[in-house]
């Protein structure tokens, strides 16, 4: 785990080398105060006053030159704590996007995020104190117990041997105190969840009356996350506690001896001040290391997250290399015989499906909720693979497995009734996907989405900045945002997911012209969760229980009385109820 945690901290290995010299330094600067000092006394018993000054002005000199190492090591451990951290966000960041947004929805939201955040910054600790403090702690350590060893070579093994036993007793409490801290970290991670739960569920919890035992469940994970927190608290308190003692306990004992040594004759008053300075300095680096090696145990949780988060494996492998077969024109997509079981369920959610989209055409799905539309969009997208051996998906006849998911991904548009708006300006949010499009190419879908007025009414029209802590949209408004970024984005494969939610939406006329020119020349699939909107579709396949109970255009399926005619006489009875 160390040897994973020390790899993490290669790419600041620059200034971590700098800050361990810094460091080193410092220490040097603490003996070379002690030996001045001790030399201040021995002018002065020697009444060599001009003498005792220069020393005790040399000892102040060195507190200037320790404050000045002193901020060069803070300096480079911060910058290189910062580098680590950018490339591993960095990495992680990449990571998920190869795992795709199958692996956030088997995860829990919140939790990635800590492991994104959290543990991430407690990277930051280990490399900007832990892994320079134990450096600087061994090679300071060993320096001070020889110049105390040229002094007085029994006090030195005193100090030494009594510096090892200070410094063993976190090792011995290590495992306790890796396993609270495990506790501690995965507390934390599922606090974290919860509150993202509750942020962003309110309504709909208040709607189910839920809201209250959320309250309960929430106070109960606050309350196991404390308790693991004070635990852990608890036993680095006693830790610290142990290794204050053997400090006390060595630095008296030291000076015992040279007490004892200098009553015997064998040690000048000079040497025993010498002593005296030189041992308390001598158990500097093991509080040091004491203190930071909290840093240090907090990474063992984080680092575990990270290399889980790291170690996950994409749902669909991006190994195809063959390019799509026509670039730019729409492509005639066949789902030939495609099965499809989500992890750990028994039942395919799509079964044995066959299905044509013709090129340039518009082909609606409609089916009962839970019949598998959604999952024919998620498998289009690759976002996940039909079950091996169970059947293909191809666009002009190349297998979607064969081609790069960049490749696919850049041929195709999705606009959901749900719209995402991240935090920026209308401009950025349309341009999202399209980074090289100017301001004349937005204005123009913007225009063709029938945004445009909308947008320039803006306080600061296209400047304007909008989604999560921005300025509210109304659902029809963030909807033609939507649009206008399809069209931008000119992908030949659009798919449309119509939640049920949105009926107001739908049916403003804007969207519906915006969405019927954003339909032109390209081929299209409606995931119809309503009926209403499908009418117009060249082609409709109606889906029950995974599997396709007829397929033909919406007139002919009308005439033929069957599961769609009746799905239609139901939601009227529904609507005329
Ligand atoms: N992430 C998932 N993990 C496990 N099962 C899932 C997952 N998503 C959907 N399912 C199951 O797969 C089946 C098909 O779901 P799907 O979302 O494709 O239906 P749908 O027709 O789009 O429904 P709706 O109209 O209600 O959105 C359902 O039985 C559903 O419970």
């Amino acid at each position: 785990m160390l040897i994973s945690l020390i790899h993490h901290a290669r790419p600041g290995r620059g200034p971590l080398l700098a800050s361990v010299a810094a460091g080193v330094g410092v220490s040097a600067c603490y003996v070379a105060q002690s030996l001045l000092l001790t030399l201040a006394v021995a002018r002065g018993l020697r009444e060599d006053l001009t003498g005792a000054v220069w020393a005790c002005c040399g000892a102040l000199a060195l507190v200037a030159v320790r404050a000045l190492l002193i901020w060069a090591r803070e300096v480079a451990a911060a910058r290189a704590a910062e580098r680590v951290k950018t490339d591993l966000r960095l990495r992680l960041y990449r990571h998920l996007l190869t795992l795709g947004p199958a692996h956030v929805t088997r995860q829990r939201t919140g939790a990635v995020l800590t492991t994104l955040q959290d543990s991430v910054e407690a990277l930051d600790r280990f490399v900007s104190i832990f892994l320079p403090q134990v450096l600087v702690s061994v090679l300071g350590g060993l320096g001070i117990v020889a110049v105390l060893a040229l002094i007085d070579p029994p006090v030195a093994l005193l100090v030494a041997v009594t510096a090892v036993l200070a410094a063993a007793v976190p090792r011995l409490l290590r495992h306790r105190m890796r396993q609270m801290l495990m506790d501690f970290m995965r507390g934390w991670r599922g606090l974290s969840a919860d509150y993202l739960d509750a942020v962003q569920g309110p309504p709909a919890l208040k709607a189910v009356g839920a809201d209250g035992h959320f309250g309960t469940r929430l106070s109960r994970s606050a309350w196991d996350f404390y308790r693991s927190s004070l635990r852990f608290t608890q036993i680095g308190t006693i830790s610290a506690g142990f290794v204050g003692f053997f400090a006390a306990l060595g630095t008296a004992a030291a000076v015992g001896l040279a007490a004892w040594q200098y009553a015997s004759g064998d040690l000048s008053v000079t040497a025993v001040f010498a002593v005296l300075l030189l041992s308390r300095e001598a158990f500097r680096p093991v509080t040091e290391l004491m203190a930071a090696f909290h840093a240090g145990q907090a990474a063992l949780p984080a680092d575990e997250a990270i290399r889980e988060l790291l170690a996950a494996k994409p749902v669909v492998p991006d190994t195809g290399t063959t390019p799509p077969a026509r670039t730019g024109a729409p492509p005639r997509v066949t789902f030939d015989d495609v099965t499809y079981t989500y992890p750990g369920q028994g039942q395919p959610a799509v079964d044995r499906v066959t299905i044509t989209l013709e090129a340039s055409t518009t082909t609606a799905v409609v089916g009962p909720s839970g019949a598998g539309k959604s999952t024919l969009a998620r498998l289009l997208l690759r976002f996940a693979d039909p079950d091996p051996g169970n059947g293909r998906i191809s666009a002009d006849g190349v297998d979607l497995r064969h081609m790069s998911l960049a490749d696919w991904h850049t041929r195709i548009a999705v606009v959901s009734q749900e719209v995402f708006l991240f935090h920026g300006t209308v401009h950025d949010n349309i341009a999202f996907g399209r980074a090289d499009a100017g301001p004349q190419d937005i204005e123009k879908a913007a225009r063709a989405a029938h945004a445009h007025d909308f947008i320039t009414a803006l306080p600061d029209g296209y400047d304007t900045v909008i989604g999560e802590r921005g300025l509210r949209l109304s659902g029809g408004q963030r909807q033609r945002l939507a649009i206008a970024r399809a069209l931008l984005a000119d992908a030949p494969l659009l798919i449309l997911d119509e939640a049920t939610s949105s009926v107001d939406i739908a049916a403003e006329r804007a969207v519906v012209d915006a969405l019927d020119r954003l339909r032109e020349g390209r081929t299209v699939l409606v995931i119809a969760h309503r009926l209403s909107t499908v009418a117009d579709a060249d082609h409709l396949v109606v889906l029950t229980d995974g599997r396709v109970a007829e397929a033909a255009p919406p007139d002919q399926l009308l005439a033929q009385g069957g599961a769609y005619a009746r799905l239609v006489a139901r939601q009227r009875e529904g609507a005329t109820r």
